[in-house]
């Protein structure tokens, strides 16, 4: 058994893409691709420009539906974005309604849910805290700076308390300082709160920094070129992190893989259990 398999064994598996394709009419941009993620798992997904992470991400939300294959959340086929999962989007200045102040945007897909008033306030405020906003849920949006804006969307994902948040290029819009804050905001959530979290980026530090595991998406049409496991020590620390040697080696190996795939695949790693060849167990 590879540490792949361990890796699913070991927890229960939330999310499960079965033989998945997506074809924009004659254009096929996904193809074959198996994978699963386990429960307090954080994915993410890497993969050049055009290669399909955004439509990848929409089929596993219900915002899509694949020509091929099926997604599968906490046991039941995605149609429409399930109940227990949360989306974030890079561009948190059209999610945000700027003539709603903080708290309210916090609140509005709890009030569409049919939550009632002083339970979805209540809600909105935890969340709000939890992002380290408590102080500002009476701004406008506008008023916040870029990363604040960012923690909003991501306390109203939160405050539906969803099992597992999804979120595509979230940090791509900000500053390197605030997409660091951002990054470390959202392992300590996924820690605390023992939220799956899967995170496309087109970033290979920041995938490495964050995941536990990386799913390498590579090829025309693209197929999942390897599932990487990332067993660098916790807390993650954005010094210390970045400047152990596993660190260097596993950003070089995504680096390969995404550049020349089959090369990659062909040449094994000095430490075979570190990266997990999609062929060798890492579907479901
Ligand atoms: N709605 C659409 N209709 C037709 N083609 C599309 C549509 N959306 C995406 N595509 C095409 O599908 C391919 C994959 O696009 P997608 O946005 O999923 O890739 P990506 O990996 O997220 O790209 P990037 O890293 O540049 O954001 C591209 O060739 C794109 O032009």
């Amino acid at each position: 058994m590879n540490e792949t398999d361990d890796r699913t064994a070991a927890n229960s598996t939330v999310l499960e893409v079965t033989g998945l394709g997506h074809s924009y009419g004659k254009h096929t941009v996904l193809q074959g691709l198996d994978f699963t993620v386990a429960k307090g798992e954080f994915l993410c997904i890497v993969g050049p420009s055009g290669a399909g992470k955004t439509t990848l991400l929409q089929c596993l939300t219900g915002l899509r539906k694949p020509t091929e294959g099926l997604v599968v959340f906490e046991g039941e086929a995605v149609r429409d974005t399930p109940r227990g999962m949360a989306v974030v989007f890079q561009d948190y200045s059209r999610s945000l309604m700027p003539w709603l102040r903080v708290i309210d945007n916090v609140a509005l897909p709890l009030r569409s849910a049919g939550v009632p008033k002083g339970e979805r306030l209540d809600q909105a405020r935890a969340a709000l805290a939890e992002v380290g906003l408590a102080d500002s849920t009476h701004a406008y949006p506008w008023q916040l700076s870029g990363g604040m804006q960012q923690r909003v969307a991501i306390a109203r994902a939160l405050a539906f308390r969803p099992h597992a948040i999804v979120m595509d290029e979230p940090f791509a819009s900000v500053d390197a300082q605030t997409r660091a804050d951002l990054e470390d905001l959202v392992i300590r959530l996924k820690e605390r709160l023992g939220i799956t979290v899967v995170l496309v980026t087109h970033d290979i530090d920041e995938a490495v920094y964050l995941a536990d595991t990386v799913l390498v998406l590579s090829g025309k049409p693209a197929s999942v070129a390897a599932l990487i496991p990332v067993d660098l020590p916790a807390p993650r620390d954005q010094l210390a992190t970045k400047a152990l040697p596993a660190f260097a080696e596993l950003r070089s190996r995504v680096y390969t893989l995404i550049r020349t795939p089959a090369a990659a695949a062909a040449e094994p790693p000095a430490d075979e259990s570190e990266v997990a060849p999609v062929s060798a167990g890492a579907g479901a």
